[in-house]
């Protein structure tokens, strides 16, 4: 699996997002170490905020079927540029992900940005801080 399959993997889930209010449809597809690639695409909701990113959907559809440990994410939308992960995905992507696992950002005209979680969210909150309080 290299980094072309798994951005057009992305692309083939990009197919199954549910937009009918956005009409903006992004797919993700998520390496795991053992080589299975979980594909999210977005999904909306006529509640608006219940809608969940592909990011989020391929991150959760892994860690579902007690899948943790991850090597790389695809993420595409037809954006002008490379197309930029949320807030949330940022955050969910800090606690399952190593901070340099790749990342690649893309969009459908072939434009790749190659980043990283450290990258995306520099100074996340994270399980340490919590473990600093003595909560462990
Ligand atoms: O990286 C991104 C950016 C946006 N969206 C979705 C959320 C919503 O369904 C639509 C418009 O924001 O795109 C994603 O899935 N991933
Ligand atoms: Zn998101």
């Amino acid at each position: 699996m290299n980094k072309e399959q798994l951005i057009n993997d992305s692309k083939q889930a990009r197919e199954n997002a549910y937009v009918p209010y956005s009409k903006f449809p992004v797919g993700a597809a998520l390496l795991a170490a053992d080589g299975t690639v979980y594909k999210g695409c977005n999904i909306e909701n006529a509640a608006y905020p219940m809608t969940n990113c592909a990011e989020r959907t391929a991150i959760f559809k892994a860690v579902s079927e007690g899948v943790k440990n991850f090597s790389a994410l695809a993420v595409v939308a037809d954006t002008e540029g490379p197309v930029s992960p949320c807030g949330a995905c940022r955050q969910v992507m800090a606690e399952f992900f190593p901070a340099d696992l790749p990342v690649y950002l893309t969009n459908m005209a072939g434009e790749v940005q190659e980043t990283t979680v450290r990258a995306l969210l520099p100074g996340a909150f994270t399980m340490e801080d919590l473990n600093h309080a003595g909560r462990k």
